[in-house]
């Protein structure tokens, strides 16, 4: 098999040059084969307040200039072990929700078909039920780790039922997930009613709190959230917002009191070995970002992304 296209160099093409490509990848179209595709779906008509994660792909790609090839804390190259290509953006509709996640299920199942994992940028928190349903065509119904200050199992949102607020709901009803095994991580900030939580675990859900990451620390956290994990199949969803406001600004619903980016890595970085099938990164909103602190920690959370897959499936 061909070794793999790397990134451009940037002690030969200064890293500001040119237009820009998830960490200077090539783009799809100019590779023979593809690992992992990292994809953009710039979608935000699922919002419930600050609307602007449209323009996260792009922010992403740009704040992912400045990554380098060697992942020093999980010792793996994963653009040398590899093929990893920037897919570019899933083209949906922005003023028909139920058609944009028709075509972004649609357009991820075929990205998949030859079994290439995907690495998606979102977008807003809409787009992970039909990524969830094409992995779990694949895969069969995954287990689930998703870092969130919100549940994001609310019912509906002004009887809407694909929403922001809503897609794990729907994904436990659908039966994508398996209801054996999904976290919520990063949870906080004040709910609807105490009944949020009530029908949050009725769905199957455990919730690892921000304030629980604090006082247990990194070590107990990342066990307890493997062991439930086992070696089922893994979807990760990061909604950005589970950072704290001062590490991820650029968000349309920021709550207070969140995870610091480094806490976000290292819990990443714990998972290294579980079977990974599929991951997201949504929520950036750029308009709201400032000096794109949000988007360089979404840049580096999806190249921690990519790294899992290069220790899973490179060696
Ligand atoms: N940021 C996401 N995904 N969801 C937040 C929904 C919270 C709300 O509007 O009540
Ligand atoms: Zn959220
Ligand atoms: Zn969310």
């Amino acid at each position: 098999m061909s070794e793999p296209r790397g990134p451009v160099d940037s002690s030969k093409v200064p890293r500001f040059a040119g237009p820009a490509t998830f960490a200077r990848l090539p783009r799809l179209d100019e590779v023979e084969r593809c690992d992992v595709a990292v994809v953009g779906v710039p979608f935000d008509s699922g919002v419930s307040y600050r609307p602007g994660a449209r323009f996260g792909p792009s922010a992403v790609r740009e704040a992912s200039r400045l990554l380098r090839p060697y992942h020093p804390g999980l010792a793996v190259s994963p653009f040398a072990a590899l093929q990893v290509a920037d897919a570019g953006d899933i083209v949906c509709n922005p003023f028909d929700i139920g058609q944009a996640v028709e075509m972004i299920e649609d357009a991820a199942t075929s990205l998949m078909a030859g079994g290439t994992r995907l690495v998606t940028i979102g977008g807003d928190h809409t787009v992970a039920l039909p990524l969830l349903r094409s992995v779990a065509k694949r895969h069969g119904p995954v287990a689930l780790l998703h870092f969130d200050a919100h549940l994001d199992t609310w019912d509906t949102y002004f009887g809407a039922e694909y929403t922001h607020g809503t897609p794990f709901r729907r994904a436990v009803e659908e039966g994508v997930l398996d209801t054996e095994a999904l976290s919520h991580v990063g949870t906080r900030g004040p709910l609807y009613s105490s009944r949020d939580l009530d029908e949050d675990r009725r769905l199957g859900f455990g919730i690892v709190t921000s304030a629980d990451v604090m006082r247990r620390g990194l070590d107990e956290t990342i066990g307890a959230l493997r062991q439930r994990i086992g070696d089922r199949p893994l979807y990760v969803s990061i909604d950005i917002d589970v950072l704290d406001p001062a590490h991820a600004p650029g968000t349309g619903t920021p709550e207070a009191g969140g995870l610091t980016s480094r806490e976000l890595l290292e819990i990443l970085r714990g998972l290294a070995g579980a079977n990974l099938v599929g991951a997201d990164v949504v929520e950036v909103s750029p308009p709201y970002d400032h000096a794109e602190i949000t988007s360089v920690a979404a840049a580096h959370v999806a190249y921690d992304l990519v790294s899992l897959f290069a220790i899973k499936e490179g060696s």
